[in-house]
């Protein structure tokens, strides 16, 4: 929040502004209540359109050398802007923040793309988003896949919206076409795992939660209609609770 009241001089509010409020001066609505709250907008973005495309062009460039596990090595870069647009056409999300941390999802984790580059491009909300979708490498396959179960209930609801529009693209591929080398085995025990993290989303968007419903019930795997209770091991939950 800020400090300054409504009718305090610009040189109060100016001294409020984040690094990256101080990118946003060429705007009129520049002085807000929630710094954390706002992107980064570089003079060039206009509007949240070209802030949108900023994102898909930032995220191609660095997933430019990376395939799909998929028999036809699809460009990687469709599987970010797939999930973006899964959220905006079937969970109607019009949230660019959103929609820039799906296209941004897997910048970090898969390519040298840092969160500091992230901050420095869309701001620290969008950075806080990524690093929430973003799986640990130093931890082994094992730690990671249990760590996105135990994170799911905890993040924020951006991120829940994220990994919500993350499965359905990935087990709806998983749908179309087995990855090389993958068995219909490590297929049906993807679906089984994909259902105990979206266990931890539940009530975040009901149309995605439908859809994902439906799909996971193709390989028998039955979501429970109420989400998934924290875990007392969570250390954001009182061990009295
Ligand atoms: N279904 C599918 N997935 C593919 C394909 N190519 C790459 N992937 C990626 O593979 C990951 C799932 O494979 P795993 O073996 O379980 O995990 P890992 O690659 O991260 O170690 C997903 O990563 P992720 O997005 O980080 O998601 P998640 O593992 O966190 O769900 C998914 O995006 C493909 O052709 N089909």
């Amino acid at each position: 929040m800020t400090a300054c009241s409504a009718n305090q001089d610009l040189d109060c509010h100016m001294k409020e502004l984040t690094k990256e409020d101080k990118l946003d001066i060429h705007f009129p609505d520049v002085c807000r209540s929630n710094d954390e709250e706002q992107p980064s907008r570089k003079p060039t973005d206009q509007n949240d359109l070209a802030l949108l495309l900023r994102t898909i062009n930032f995220a191609a460039q660095k997933h430019s050398f990376q395939r799909r596990k998929d028999p036809e090595k699809t460009p990687y870069i469709n599987h970010p802007i797939g999930v973006a647009h899964i959220l905006a056409s079937e969970g109607g999300i019009t949230d660019v923040k959103v929609l820039q941390a799906a296209i941004l999802h897997d910048t970090v984790e898969d390519t040298d793309t840092t969160l500091d580059e992230i901050e420095e491009e869309f701001g620290a909300t969008i950075r806080h988003t990524v690093e929430e979708v973003t799986d640990k490498k130093a931890l082994s396959y094992q730690e990671r896949k249990a760590h996105q179960i135990a994170r799911a209930p905890l993040v924020s609801e951006r991120a829940k919206l994220v990994k919500l529009g993350d499965k359905l693209h990935n087990l709806r591929d998983l749908q179309r076409v087995r990855p090389v080398d993958w068995s219909q085995e490590r297929v049906h025990q993807y679906f089984i795992w994909s259902g105990k993290v979206i266990e931890g989303l539940i009530g975040t968007n009901l149309p995605l939660e439908e859809k994902l419903r439906q799909l996971l019930a193709t390989e028998d795997v039955i979501l429970p209609t109420e989400r998934k209770a924290l875990s007392i091991l969570e250390p954001s939950v009182s061990p009295s609770l």
